[in-house]
């Protein structure tokens, strides 16, 4: 029997929380399979590769079988070399009280130089997914300095946020989590963004009953816009294992395919899908068949949708906007 080519995988941000519960499933196979075995690079700041260390010495003693080796480095050059996926977690969380935006000056720069060094040392099908916030926008500037890498090679993570729909949703209808599909979360990962039901299905069929307009707007989208900040109120930091199962399940669906039927959102640069402006990296509906993430055409947008669709992407252009006027890219 051959033994298959190791998958290079560079993860940013190692020692971090998101990367604590991350890493373990990376190794154990939780993107690739049983049958593939990984390579993990883990790229941290200097003063933080000792912790990696230590991390990358609990992988060891849990003797994965699908771990092939850990490299840590604080090199971008290195990290990136031949990697043919690259999660971008490595950044400043958002603490009490602060927004998202905050955070723009503070991370722009690290996806700037990330993104030049997977343009130059990532394998040529190189998967990227952005969880570093702000996610969408840092996905913008890595993959505007990434311009051998086609742009459908870089995501942000909006996962999470489709997973707390779902979460939500299930717990308002009293159903499996896993009969519901086809939500959507369009617009940025924040608190502008929509979470949107008009297609959501339960075991197939679409649900019509049990969603009324006030529940929607009253409670549903801003408790799954906000979540995040929830989360840092009462755990006192932001969410680490939810963002990195989220983390793992965009991977997977995107290396191996999403089930038949189903859909995932996934933060992309726009092509002018549904209204939107190209090139903001924004959330969309995406399948994927085991290659590439395409988006699910054909779906109607009413008036209710298309404002708050608009208003989101608005934010996009505005969070594009600045980080042209910091200079991050030109
Ligand atoms: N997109 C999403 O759904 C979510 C995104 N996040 C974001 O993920 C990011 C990481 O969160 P945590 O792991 O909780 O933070 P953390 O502070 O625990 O870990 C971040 C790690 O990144 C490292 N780092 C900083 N700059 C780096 C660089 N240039 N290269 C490599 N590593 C670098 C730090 O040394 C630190 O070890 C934050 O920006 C957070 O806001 C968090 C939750 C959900
Ligand atoms: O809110 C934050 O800063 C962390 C995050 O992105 C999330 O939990 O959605």
């Amino acid at each position: 029997m051959s033994t298959p080519t190791p998958v290079t995988v560079t993860v940013t941000g190692a020692a971090g929380q998101i990367s604590y519960a991350l890493l373990f499933r990376l190794a154990a196979g939780g993107v690739y399979g049983k049958d593939t075995p990984v390579r993990l690079r883990l790229l941290e700041v200097p003063s933080q590769t000792g912790a990696a260390e230590g991390v990358a010495m609990e992988l060891e003693d849990c003797a994965f079988p699908t771990l092939a080796s850990i490299d840590i480095t604080d090199d971008p050059a290195v990290a990136f070399d031949g990697a043919g996926a690259a999660v971008l977690v490595g950044a400043r969380p958002r603490g009490p009280g602060m927004e998202r935006a905050d955070l723009l000056t503070a991370n722009g720069a690290i996806f700037r130089d990330q993104g030049r060094a997977i343009n130059d040392h990532a394998a040529e099908d190189v998967r990227v997914l952005v969880v570093g916030n702000p996610a969408n926008t840092n996905a913008y500037i890595a993959h505007r300095h990434a311009p051998d890498v086609p742009a459908e090679r870089f995501t942000a993570l909006m996962r999470l946020d489709h997973n707390r729909a779902l979460s939500q949703l299930a717990a308002r209808l009293d159903a499996p989590v896993g009969e519901l599909d086809r939500v959507v979360v369009w617009g940025n990962h924040s608190a502008t963004q929509f979470p949107d039901v008009s297609y959501l299905t339960r075991g197939g069929a679409p649900v019509t009953d049990g969603l009324d307009r006030q529940w929607l707007e009253d409670d549903f989208i801003p408790r799954v816009a906000r979540r995040g900040s929830e989360i840092i109120e009462v755990r006192g930091s932001s969410s680490a294992a939810s963002a990195a199962g989220a983390s793992i399940v965009h991977m997977r669906d995107w290396v191996r395919g999403t089930p038949e039927g189903s859909w995932a959102t996934v933060a992309l640069p726009s092509r002018g899908e549904y209204g939107t402006v190209p090139g903001v990296v924004t959330g969309l509906p995406c399948r994927s068949d085991g290659g590439e993430w395409q988006v699910v055409e054909g779906l109607e947008i009413d008036d209710f949708q298309r404002a708050r669709i608009d208003a989101s992407v608005a934010e996009l252009v505005s969070e594009r906007d600045a980080v042209h006027g910091l200079g991050l890219v030109d």
